[in-house]
C-alpha cells in the first residue's frame, strides 16, 4: 500500500527546490531578533504571528511590484556579516526539515551593501552561513546540499558586474545567475551583454520571465538572452490554444515558443502560491501548471519566497496533490525534472536521482 499523501509523508519524500530566494525567506522571529539587534524600527509589528500574517496579507496583492515592497524590511536587516551568515544558515536548515535534499538559493548581492560590506564580503558571508546550515542539517540527519545563485536586480545597470563576481566565486560555491525584480519595462535584454558574458564562459542562467509579463519576455529571454532556465514562466499558456469549435478534437495547440519550450525541455520553475499572491494566476487550481504537467513541459515546483507565501515545498506540493489529486508518480517527476535542470554537474545530478530521489519515491510508494 502507498503511504498516504499527507503533509507529514510529504515532508518526508526528497524534494529539489530550484528558486528560493534568501530575502524571502527569514523566520519571522528571526527578522524581529534581528531588527531590535540591529535597532530597525520600521517592521509593521514585532509580534511574531501577525508579523507573518502581515507578510502574506502584504504579498496578497495581485502586483509583482506591490509583492516586492515588502523586501524592504527583510533586506533591511540583512546588511552585516554576522545577520546574513544566520539568515543564510537557517534557510538551509529550514529546507533540511522540510525535506528538501538539493536546492539553488538565490540573492541580489547589490542589496546588501547598505553599510559598507563590498560585494565579495556579501557572497562570501552568504556561502559560509550555507556551509554552516549544511553542517547543521546532516548533523541532525537531514543532508542537503545547496547551490547559490547570483541575481542582479533587472532596474538597476549592475548586471554585467553580477555576472563577473557570479564567474569570480564559480569554484566556491556560486553555480549560477539570475535576474529579478520588476518585470514589465524592464525586459531580458536590457541585461544582455551579462547573459553574452556568461555564456562565453560556459555559465548557466536563469530568468524570471513570464510572471508579471507575457510572451515577448519569454521569448526574449531564450531566443536573445539564451536563458537555461525560465522562473515562473506561467504565461507560456498565452501561446497554447484549445480549439473548442465544431469538427476540432479539443486538444491543445502549441504555439512555436510554447513547441520551442517544450521541445527542448527548458525548465519551468512554478511557485503556485507566489503566481496566485502576484496575481500571475486565479488560483491554484487554476494554475497554469496543471495543463503543464498534462502537457509534459518540464515543469518543476518551488516555493520562490517561503516567508511572503507562507509556504514550503511540503506545503506547495500537498496544495496541487489537492487541486489536481497528483500520486507520488507525479511528485517524482516533479522531482527529478528539476534534479535534471540543477546547475551542478550532471554525474552528481544523476548520483542525487539514482541515490536519493528514487529510492525514497521507492519507499513511499511502497508504504
Ligand atoms: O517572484 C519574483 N519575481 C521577481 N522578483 C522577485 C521575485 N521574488 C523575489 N524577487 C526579488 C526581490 C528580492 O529582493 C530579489 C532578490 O532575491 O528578488
Ligand atoms: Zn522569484
Amino acid at each position: 500500500m502507498p503511504a498516504e499523501l499527507t503533509e507529514d509523508n510529504i515532508r518526508r519524500a526528497p524534494k529539489v527546490l530550484l528558486h528560493d530566494h534568501l530575502d524571502g525567506g527569514l523566520r519571522p522571529a528571526t527578522l524581529v531578533d534581528l531588527a531590535e539587534q540591529i535597532g530597525y524600527t520600521d517592521l509593521p509589528t514585532t509580534d511574531v504571528p501577525a508579523l507573518a500574517a502581515w507578510f502574506a496579507e502584504s504579498a496578497y496583492s495581485g502586483s509583482l511590484e506591490r509583492y516586492l515592497e515588502t523586501f524592504t524590511h527583510t533586506v533591511a536587516v540583512m546588511q552585516t556579516r554576522e545577520t546574513i551568515i544566520r539568515v543564510a544558515s537557517e534557510c538551509v536548515q529550514d529546507l533540511a526539515a522540510d525535506g528538501v535534499v538539493y536546492a539553488e538559493v538565490r540573492f541580489a548581492p547589490e542589496l546588501h551593501v547598505e553599510q559598507g560590506l563590498t560585494l565579495d564580503q556579501v557572497v562570501q558571508a552568504v556561502l559560509d552561513g550555507f556551509q554552516a546550515g549544511m553542517r547543521a542539517a546532516a548533523a541532525n540527519g537531514h543532508p542537503i546540499r545547496v547551490g547559490t545563485l547570483l541575481t542582479a536586480m533587472r532596474h538597476a545597470a549592475r548586471s554585467r558586474e553580477i555576472a563577473e563576481l557570479a564567474i569570480d566565486f564559480r569554484d566556491r560555491g556560486v553555480v549560477g545567475f539570475d535576474i529579478a525584480g520588476a518585470e514589465a519595462g524592464f525586459p531580458p535584454t536590457r541585461h544582455l551583454d551579462a547573459f553574452e558574458y556568461l555564456r562565453r564562459e560556459n555559465f548557466r542562467f536563469t530568468i524570471h520571465a513570464g510572471e508579471a509579463f507575457g510572451l515577448p519576455s519569454i521569448w526574449e529571454a531564450i531566443q536573445w538572452c539564451g536563458a537555461d532556465r525560465l522562473g515562473h514562466g506561467v504565461r507560456i499558456v498565452d501561446d497554447i490554444t484549445v480549439d473548442r469549435g465544431s469538427g476540432s478534437d479539443g486538444r491543445p495547440n502549441l504555439g512555436r515558443l510554447a513547441g520551442y519550450v517544450r521541445d527542448r525541455r527548458i525548465p519551468l520553475e512554478m511557485a503556485p502560491t507566489s503566481n496566485v499572491q502576484t496575481g500571475a494566476a486565479a488560483s491554484i487550481a487554476d494554475h497554469p501548471i496543471g495543463l503543464l504537467t498534462e502537457l509534459g513541459f518540464r515543469v518543476t515546483v518551488n516555493t520562490d519566497n517561503r516567508l511572503m507565501s507562507g509556504c514550503s515545498m511540503t506545503s506547495e506540493m500537498a496544495g496541487l496533490v489537492e487541486a489536481f489529486g497528483y500520486g507520488w508518480d507525479t511528485l517524482q517527476w516533479f522531482t527529478v525534472n528539476a534534479m535534471k535542470s540543477a546547475f551542478i554537474p550532471f554525474d552528481e545530478r544523476l548520483a542525487i536521482i539514482n541515490d536519493v530521489i528514487k529510492p525514497g519515491y521507492d519507499r513511499l510508494r511502497n508504504g
